[in-house]
């Protein structure tokens, strides 16, 4: 059933709804945390859609990850009558993926140097090309190991005309000659997405000619979510697509441009500025665009307590106002370890369950990636369904890393520097060595290798007669030898071949998917969009991101709700979430924060935890350890948790048992003080041991004939002596 926009639109407050309508040239919305950013960004597009009949074709909505612009056409495929076709929503998605589709569909991008062909370099494929630029052009540059930070932080004063790199270094002859490279190969980095379509799209940068020719696409409405977290060249981007010519240059001298901007927003959850966004995000805009500022300061989401909480971790604005009638819980907890804590929330997190809690409505966030491992083991063993949120890119997998270059430089033969390192690859492949490779490519000789021949005549050969049908992943195995090139001798080669071939099955049906979607594009197209999508988001790999206790979550089916999970994440991937109960774990310092160097990084650690904090609605429980076993991370409890007032700390949280007192400050003080004595009694006695699968564990008791061993993720275990498993140190 569609969601009629007209209930909707009763549900916005008058903020909401002032916001929705608004027609000026440009407009900003800076909104508090859970203030209905998203609700409203959605209700635009509905409202510019339904009642002012813009047609989709006729937005752009830029968000700052995919998976936003996904739901965003999720919510309005729930909202609209009929189908909504992909070419309708051309204009949705990431800054650069629109960026990507316009220079493929819409731009003309030879007039910049490059063919429709070219494809997307991985992030650091483009510092290894530029350190290859400086070795064979002897150019002296200063901080090689900072070399992909200084390129991206001088090409402003580069381009701006400055005489000089900051160092006084080659980095100014770099740039056009690492330009030039990228043309003649056919590729181009993530900044070159963004500079060269706002050059193609901007009036000044291409003939009037070239542009009535190649009807340059002008939105009537941008739309942009998240904005606070964009950057100089997405703000160029910006102007671009609005029409604006000239930078700097104020929008009143160009009246004429067509298309308006609308733009949400927090400065108080600018969590990226390492990417180079600035926390004053809404002055340049606002000071950009001319645009009218509006605000929503009404949180719908948390609980009274948990928004005074977070005020005091406020930056920007004068405070967050609640519409909450339920005050909600915080609680402070401290753990001798991480195995304790993991076992605590395990136990925990059952316990709600099976008092009617929905495992999809808890979360748990941590600082680091690497402090979810403990976690999903000691959750798979209590049966705790969960999902892993992991960025895990086909580089992580050295074969599929070969792989993908193969394929790579199978749709772009001109890729020279992918075509060397798949011939030179250590693992698979011919493994010759770089110079051997070098001649082979530049050289073309077919005749020395017979896998550089299949990938430069690629796809010739491996289409058994019809064009239009995709070959399957079988025939791609066979067509690049990948049994020999996997090296079937090798320990690996099972693991490897199935790995290549599960991954030749998503590259042919995702080609499959968008020749249905689009019938008339080309094979070799289809897969050049894989490589340059999986470049661009990388790919979510399947193994190890759900447990074996999923079978325990129940599917959402039908309902289209998310599978019954605990979702464990870094504070970052929480950003634009919320969940009913939210455990915050690892608040110590070294942890939550970070250590930082400098007044800058410690002002995002707090806004980071301010995220945090805000995802949750009802219930949020932060944890610190004794014992945090990690080096720079201290025993004893973050400033943040004294950042919130005690009187907000909850006492029992209900759900009884003695361990289960929330802490102020006095009863934290004496829980440090009994775990240091905890932990100075029992570790003196204790025995080490060493297990090849488990790893290190404590000794529980040795008969002579059985060893009984604890290890952290996996519990106690049991083994015969005489099998000398247990390393007893
Ligand atoms: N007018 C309203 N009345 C009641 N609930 C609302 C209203 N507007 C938004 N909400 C609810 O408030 C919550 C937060 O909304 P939303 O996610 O759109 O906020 P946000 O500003 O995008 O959040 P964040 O700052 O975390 O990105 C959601 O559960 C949403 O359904």
């Amino acid at each position: 059933m569609k969601t009629d926009f007209r209930d909707m639109w009763r549900q916005l407050n008058h903020y909401q709804q002032e916001a929705v309508l608004d027609e000026n040239p440009a407009c900003v919305v800076n909104a508090n945390v859970g203030s209905g950013k998203t609700t409203v960004l959605i209700a635009k597009v509905l409202w510019l859609h339904m009642e002012k009949q813009i047609p989709f074709e006729d937005m752009a909505v830029l968000t700052f990850t995919n998976k936003a612009a996904d739901e965003i056409i999720a919510r309005l495929k729930k909202s609209c009558e009929g189908e909504i076709a992909p070419e309708q929503v051309h204009g949705f998605g990431t800054f650069h993926s629109v960026a990507l589709r316009l220079l493929k569909d819409r731009l003309s991008v030879e007039t910049a140097g490059w063919t429709k062909e070219f494809t997307v370099m991985d992030p650091d494929e483009e510092t290894d090309l530029a350190l290859e630029l400086i070795t064979s052009r002897g150019l002296k540059v200063k901080y090689k190991n900072r070399l992909k930070k200084r390129l991206e932080q001088e090409y402003g004063a580069y381009e701006s005309g400055k005489a000089e790199s900051r160092y006084k270094d080659d980095l100014f002859a770099l740039y056009p000659l690492l330009l030039k490279e990228k043309k003649r190969q056919n590729k181009m980095a993530f900044s070159d997405l963004l500079r060269v379509s706002t050059e193609l799209l901007s009036p000044g940068g291409g003939s009037a000619d070239a542009e009535a020719e190649n009807g340059v696409w002008r939105p009537a409405w941008v739309i942009v979510d998240e904005v606070q977290d964009s950057d100089a060249l997405q703000m160029e981007f910006l102007a671009a697509l609005l029409g604006q010519t000239g930078k700097g240059e104020e929008h009143k001298e160009h009246e004429e441009h067509r298309g308006k901007l609308f733009a949400v927003g927090d400065p108080n959850q600018v969590i990226y500025s390492w990417r180079g966004t600035g926390d004053n995000m809404f002055f340049l805009l606002k000071h950009r665009f001319g645009a009218r500022e509006l605000t929503l300061p009404v949180n719908y989401r948390s609980g009274a307590s948990i928004l005074e909480a977070a005020n005091r971790f406020l930056q920007f604005g004068t405070g967050i106002q609640g519409d909450r009638e339920n005050r909600g819980t915080i609680t402070v907890k401290n753990h001798y370890d991480p195995f304790q804590e993991a076992e605590y929330l395990a136990e925990r997190i059952r316990g709600m369950h099976e008092s009617g809690t929905a495992y999809r409505d808890i979360a748990v966030f941590y600082r680091l990636q690497r402090q979810s491992e403990l976690l999903a083991k000691v959750f798979e063993r209590h049966g705790i369904p969960y999902e892993l949120s992991v960025k895990e890119t086909l580089k992580d997998i050295p074969v599929l890393d070969w792989l993908v270059k193969v394929l790579r430089f199978s749709v772009n033969s001109m890729d020279e520097q992918t075509g060397i390192a798949v011939l030179a690859d250590p693992l698979y492949g011919e493994k010759c060595t770089k110079k051997k490779a070098g001649q082979i490519v530049r050289e073309d000789r077919r005749e020395t290798s017979e896998l550089y021949r299949r990938m430069k005549e690629f796809p010739c050969g491996v289409f058994s007669g019809k064009e239009e049908e995709f070959p399957s992943a079988q025939a791609l195995f066979d067509w690049f030898g990948l049994r020999e090139a996997l090296h079937p001798t090798s320990a690996e080669y099972r693991r490897d071949a199935q790995t290549a071939l599960a991954f030749l099955e998503e590259v042919c049906a995702y080609c499959g998917q968008i020749l249905e979607e689009g019938p008339g594009k080309r094979y070799m197209d289809c897969m050049r969009e894989f490589i340059n999508s999986s470049a661009l988001y990388g790919m979510k790999i399947d193994a190890g991101e759900k447990n074996a206790a999923d079978k325990n979550a129940v599917d959402g089916g039908e309902t289209g709700e998310a599978p019954d999970s605990v979702k464990l994440m870094t504070l970052h991937a929480s950003k634009g979430l919320e969940f009913d109960t939210v455990f915050i774990i690892g608040v110590n310092p070294g942890l939550i924060p970070l250590r930082c160097t400098g007044f800058e990084q410690e002002e995002e650690e707090r806004r980071l935890f301010f995220v945090g904090m805000t995802r949750a609605k009802n219930e949020l429980e932060l944890s610190w350890y004794t014992n945090p076993g990690e080096p720079g991370v201290a025993g004893e409890y973050s400033r943040y948790l004294k950042m919130i007032p005690e009187h907000l700390i909850s006492g029992e949280t209900g759900t009884g048992g003695s361990s289960e007192k929330g802490y102020g400050l006095q009863q934290m003080r004496r829980q440090i003080q009994e775990n240091r004595k905890k932990k100075e009694q029992p570790e003196e006695k204790k025995v080490r041991v060493r297990h090849r699968k488990y790893g290190e564990g404590v000794l529980v008791s040795d008969d002579g004939t059985t060893v009984e061993a604890e290890f952290p993720g996996y519990g106690k275990k049991q083994f015969l002596k005489a099998f000398g498993e247990v390393e007893i140190k």
